[in-house]
């Protein structure tokens, strides 16, 4: 890109997007400016990336073109006091706070500053995230371009209207926890019989990720997955019924819905 980077809260998320977008070269270091509040998690980042890292983000958000807002959403407030004044004309602001809702960060800074909030996910660590963008309601073609550049950099990226991020949010954002539940649930049965805790981990993890190709790439329906797997009389049934019985299709439909609700209190609150 051109011009400059500012990325407010330069934690985990932040910090996975920096660099993530360093690798691909779509910003040098001497582009990026970091904010975080440690002053030695600022000296960690300038000396790792060799970006310009601060603990104040004024003067950060005055300098850039494009800003991303990546601190926790209870901080979010805060943050954009102290940013939204500084801020000015032509700017592309992206958040990927959960539940922060785009006119909420447009209250909060100039009029005609565009807003696009993203909700991304932990494999952003790995360029396997997977992004939603919902422009806010000055974003221009444009500024949802430089989003999906920069969400582009580590994973895929799609647009969904902004009434359904908090679905996304509680979905492919939280998504992780419950596949790494999930895991370690397997892992312990691995351990019951007797498998090592680093064999038992790799039978999981390879499954987890076979699995999840197969899904992604061939198209096809998960129940048709499934049935591929569950042989008549066999061994999978035995599991499924169980599954049906402790009722974990369910368990799961509500686990989201408590997340989504939990997001809509974040965006109130
Ligand atoms: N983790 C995840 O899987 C996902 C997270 N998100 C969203 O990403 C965002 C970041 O999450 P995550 O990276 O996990 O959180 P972290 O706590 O790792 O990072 C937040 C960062 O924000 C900094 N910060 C807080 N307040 C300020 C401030 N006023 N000025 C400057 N920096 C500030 C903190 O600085 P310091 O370290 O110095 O305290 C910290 O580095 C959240 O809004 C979350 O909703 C979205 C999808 C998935
Ligand atoms: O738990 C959270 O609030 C964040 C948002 C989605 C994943 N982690």
């Amino acid at each position: 890109m051109d011009g400059q980077l500012a990325i407010l809260g330069t934690g985990r998320m932040g910090e996975a997007l920096l660099s993530g977008l360093l690798r691909v070269g779509w910003v040098k270091p001497h582009q990026v400016r970091c904010s975080v509040r440690g002053a030695e998690r600022a000296q960690y980042l300038a000396d790792t990336y060799g970006v310009d890292a601060r603990t104040e983000s004024a003067s950060a958000a005055a300098e850039a073109d494009v800003i991303v807002l990546a601190a926790k959403p209870q901080n979010l407030g805060a943050l954009l006091d102290e940013v939204g004044p500084k801020m000015h004309s032509g700017q592309t602001v992206i958040s990927v706070a959960a539940g922060v809702r785009t006119r909420r960060i447009e209250a909060a800074t100039p009029e005609d500053v565009s807003v696009v909030r993203v909700m991304s996910n932990v494999p952003v660590q790995i360029d396997e995230a997977m992004s939603v963008l919902a422009p806010g309601k000055h974003a221009a073609d444009a500024d949802v371009e430089v989003a999906r550049e920069i969400l582009g950099a580590v994973g895929r990226v799609i647009t969904l209207p902004e009434d359904q991020l908090d679905a996304v949010t509680a979905i492919s954002g939280s998504g992780p926890a419950y596949l790494f539940l999930l895991a370690e649930a397997l892992i312990d049965a691995g351990i019951l019989f007797g498998i090592s805790r680093d064999d038992a981990t790799d039978l999981v993890a390879q499954t987890m990720v076979g699995a999840a190709h197969m899904l992604r790439d061939q198209g096809r329906h998960p129940v048709e997955l499934r049935e591929s797997v569950t042989s008549p009389g066999g061994v999978t049934i035995a599991a499924i019924r169980v599954l049906e019985e402790e009722r974990v299709r369910a368990a799961f439909i509500n686990a989201v819905e408590a997340a989504k609700r939990r997001g809509e209190e974040l965006a109130s609150g």
